[in-house]
């Protein structure tokens, strides 16, 4: 009998293997009192073993190298965060053991790091490692980590840790399989790195039987348990036709009968820059500069310091495009000098843009940086503003631009529903769009991004969010300007053809996807994405969306 569980996509390609299970048991220790005079040695033991863990995590770094190697090194000062280890040799001094102690401060650390948002909560999972390694180390029992095998397989996890994904053998690892995790987590991004298939957030991964052989499809977020020959010959045909495709797809993104569509990287910063340029990105659509002022909630960076990192990604890309977005704080980005704490409604509340008017010297300071940041590059820098909500905001954020002496082109970011709905008075105030489909779902929907519960609504194929997305593609046409896509929308090689169809005129995408997306638009005219657009809009649901879609493209 065949199973299919559904998760969340997110590093394309197909594995079948068997299952093997990474060891990530929770170790407890028992809540034991000690005598006050051993208080002294148990704190010694705590900084002993903080700082073995720290040094094998930095000597793992230096053998992984890249990407990796900054994951580790950050594990490795979340190891010996000051504040937490004051914490631990308090909890030892009112009587617990070394190793509970630990155990408490992370786990009262791992509480306000789940509650600071989207990005800080992705750090969980590190955090949990470093107290597993810690705890360990103090019980002298095993390392977590990755299994034992000689054989090929697909890993399972609950979450994946970069300190033990760094060191992977991608010989061995088919593909990773996560119970939680999102298109954010560290599985993800280790597996796209890796280039391995990996589907997260799959509900029962924990209960895949080891050693049962399961197909992993990346591209659907499908998981196949005990596949049918049948259906591994259809998946190896599929990720041996994907192969191809992406071998033979080079140059800038077009249709098969060649429209245009520029095909950019989405990035947090320089970091995130190699990856985009190998893929073949031809800009950055969407540079995300929350990531910058996400170290130090207290204060915004220096300008000095934002000229710099603007600096390095602008040179990355010489008469390429770049869209920079200022800042976008609050939600599920909060920031404590621009955040207001008591909102009970955040998503609804001060953020983006308004926190930017709010605030007109960090806005100021990030214009004046992004200008001098800009002189002398051939680049063309575009700047875009998050969560513009009518033409106020527009005409605001474009004269804090003018004001600023920037010489680049003013966009306003679609996020709101009303904004898609009145494009044509925002564009009488910025030369460009840009839709941000993840934030323009949740407001459309009334579906908060960051709810599990209400996930369904997150599916950027709803034809209510393809109807928004053709209102602002159809106003940008009409006065002659560009109107893109940055949201998760863009990275489905599918639904970029719909989008295409729509009007949209570039697809913004993290970089892992750009081949992909490269490809299956070049199997397809422009008359093909406009038919498939019209039928994923003429069905009710998301889900008969995709298929109306894929029906058309497939010539059924
Ligand atoms: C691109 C978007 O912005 P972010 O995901 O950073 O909110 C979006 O909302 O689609
Ligand atoms: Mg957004």
């Amino acid at each position: 009998m065949q199973t299919t569980l559904r998760g969340v996509g997110v590093s394309h390609g197909v594995a079948i293997g068997e299952v093997r299970h990474m060891g990530t048991a929770v170790l407890e220790p028992p809540a034991k009192q000690i005598p006050t005079e051993d208080a002294g040695r148990e704190q010694g033991r705590a900084r002993q073993a903080v700082e073995a863990v720290a040094a094998d995590l930095i000597a793992r770094g230096n053998l992984a190298g890249g990407e990796a190697q900054g994951v580790l090194e950050a594990q490795a000062m979340m190891a010996q965060d000051p504040e937490l280890m004051s914490d631990v040799e308090q909890r030892i001094a009112a009587g617990s053991t070394a190793e509970r102690a630990v155990y408490d401060a992370f786990a009262s650390y791992r509480t306000l790091l789940a509650g600071a948002g989207e990005y800080l909560a992705g750090r969980v999972a590190d955090l949990d490692d470093v107290r597993n390694r810690i705890v360990a180390r103090l019980l002298g029992v095993p390392m977590p980590g990755v299994p034992d095998s000689d054989e090929p397989y697909v890993l399972v996890a609950r979450d994946l840790a970069p300190a033990d994904t760094a060191l992977l053998d991608p010989t061995l690892v088919l593909g990773f399989v996560t119970e939680e995790g999102g298109p954010t987590s560290h599985s993800a991004i280790l597996a796209r790195q890796l280039g391995v298939a990996a589907v997260v957030a799959l509900p029962g991964a924990g209960d895949l039987a080891e050693g049962t052989t399961i197909a992993v499809d990346g591209s659907t977020g499908e998981v196949f348990i005990e596949p049918s020959a049948e259906k591994r010959a259809e998946l190896a045909k599929e990720a041996e036709e994907q192969r191809a495709a992406l071998a033979s797809s080079s140059g800038p993104g077009a249709t098969s009968d060649g429209h245009k569509v520029p095909l950019l990287a989405n990035v947090g910063g320089p970091a995130d820059v190699p990856a985009a340029v190998e893929a073949g990105a031809e800009g950055v659509g969407l540079f995300r500069t929350e990531f910058l002022f996400l170290d130090d909630s207290e204060r915004a960076p220096s300008e000095e310091k934002q000229v710099a990192v603007y600096r390095q990604v602008l040179e990355a890309f010489p008469e390429g495009r770049v869209v920079v977005r200022v800042l976008d704080a609050g939600a599920d980005k909060p920031l404590d000098f621009l955040t207001p704490a008591d909102e009970p409604n955040p998503a609804l509340g001060v953020r983006g843009l308004r926190s930017l008017l709010d605030h007109p010297d960090v806005l100021r300071t990030q214009l004046t940086a992004l200008s001098k940041a800009a002189e002398g590059l051939p680049v063309y820098l575009e700047v875009m503003a998050p969560m513009v909500a009518d033409r106020i905001d527009a005409k605001a954020f474009a004269d804090a631009c003018r004001e600023a002496g920037l010489n680049a082109k003013f966009g306003a970011m679609v996020e709101i529903p009303s904004a898609a709905l009145r494009a044509r008075s925002i564009l009488q105030e910025v030369e460009f769009l840009s839709l941000g489909t993840n934030d323009l779902a949740q407001y459309t929907f009334a579906a908060d991004r960051q709810v599990g519960a209400v996930s369904r609504w997150q599916d950027p194929w709803q034809p209510a969010l393809l109807d928004l997305v053709a209102m602002a593609a159809e106003s940008a046409a009409a006065e002659g300007k560009s109107c893109g896509v940055c949201g998760e929308a863009a990275a489905d090689p599918l639904l970029a053809c719909v989008l295409t169809g729509l009007g949209v005129t570039s697809l913004s995408m993290g970089a892992a996807s750009i081949p992909y997306v490269r490809a299956t638009l070049a199997k397809y005219s422009l008359a093909q994405c406009e038919r498939a657009a019209a039928a994923a809009r003429a069905a009710d649901t998301a889900e008969q969306a995709r298929a109306a879609a894929q029906g058309v493209l497939s010539g059924e």
